[in-house]
């Protein structure tokens, strides 16, 4: 017999398949062009992410610069914290109030992920909408709330986090230039950017053919950096035929998408990819997504320059803060309503 809440069925169309496709041909990228420096290398280097952009939404970098030190830290630290007792973590919860901390009942898209999460932000404190009402103008400030256990976790994850917003810098100033624009163009959406690092920890599942880690969805910030371990899971829906393709962990690697901010920038030249979890039942499974996300009160709208007559803009501006704030509200609770997307806001 077997049993699982019914909050996790995925309905029959989005459960996931028993045979896995390996994606063949998800980019792998060789960063190390941005050491030397020589404008060549440069230029082919952001043609290469252009093309993959474009292609796929998804590509691995490595010779990435991160230390593999500050990983590994971060990944031990992470396995302790989730391995404690529920009533442990439960101490630092999430809430209604502060969207950052411990959270085992995530929803994506209605449906409940397989899945434990620790959010924590970059800028301290984040300064987001108090509300998701588009007539509330009030603010409010976002802090940090940090496990006792284990010891280390604080800085493990701080440290690690300031890497990852400097790869961030490195591979948005990479797109930039792909697009055609100076490589700063779009640095000053970050100025104080709502970015968050999550610790997601994938349990046993006992039904891993009924219920998904992280349901299927696309990242609404600007870029994602993800770090997975060597257990695999993460699905990809390639662009070419639809078919949902696994990324085959690489070690070391990092894994780079686009998200909603990019495609709505580009104009559509970069689409963000719907992407999803699988789970299994003979390994836990722990990955780190870095979520590079633009300053709340940013008005996202086709970047000027890449729009023209022949190609004109294919979206409403719209507010960054206010989206993110309700598409968290959705994944806070379940709600009766289809979730908020960026079609929501594309010109016919
Ligand atoms: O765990 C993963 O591989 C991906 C997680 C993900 O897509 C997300 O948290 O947005
Ligand atoms: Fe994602």
């Amino acid at each position: 017999m077997r049993e699982v809440n019914e909050a996790f069925i995925q309905s029959i169309e989005h459960r996931p398949k028993s045979t896995t496709i390996d994606a063949q041909g998800i980019p792998l990228i060789d960063l190390s062009a941005l050491n030397s420096n020589h404008s060549d290398g440069i230029a082919a280097l952001a043609a290469e992410i252009g093309g993959a952009c474009e292609n796929w939404g998804f590509f691995q970098v490595i010779n990435h610069g991160v230390p593999p030190s500050f990983r590994e830290k971060i990944e031990q630290a992470s396995r302790l914290f989730f391995l404690q007792p529920g009533e442990e973590k439960r101490k630092i919860a999430r809430d209604e109030a502060n969207p950052m901390g411990f959270y085992d009942s995530e929803h994506t898209k209605n449906v409940r992920d397989w899945k434990q999460v620790f959010d924590f932000t970059v800028e301290i404190p984040t300064v987001i909408p108090a509300s998701h009402e588009p007539e509330d103008v009030e603010l409010r400030e976002v802090f940090n709330q940090w496990p006792q256990y284990p010891p280390n976790f604080r800085e493990a994850c701080e440290e690690y986090a300031q890497e990852m917003e400097k790869l961030a810098y490195k591979l948005l100033e990479l797109i930039s230039l792909s697009l055609g624009l100076p490589s700063d163009r779009l640095n000053n959406f970050f100025e104080s950017q709502t970015s968050f690092t999550r610790l997601n920890y994938y349990p046993r599942c006992p039904t891993p053919d009924l219920a998904l880690g992280v349901g299927r969805h696309k990242d609404s910030g600007a870029l994602t950096i993800l770090a997975q371990d060597d257990v695999g899971g993460l699905e990809v829906k390639r662009k070419t035929d639809g078919e949902w393709v696994r990324v085959k962990p690489t070690p070391s690697a990092f894994i780079v998408n686009v998200g909603d901010v990019i495609q709505v920038w580009s104009n559509d030249k970069y689409e963000s990819v719907e992407h999803r979890v699988k789970v299994n039942s003979e390994r836990e499974r722990f990955s780190i997504p870095f979520f590079f996300n633009p300053t709340h009160s940013v008005t996202v709208a086709p970047i000027k320059e890449l729009t023209c007559e022949r190609n004109p803009a294919r979206y409403k501006p719209y507010n960054w803060g206010k989206f993110h704030t309700t598409r968290n509200l959705s994944n806070f609770k379940k709600l009766n309503v289809e979730n908020i997307q960026i079609y929501h806001f594309r010109l016919s």
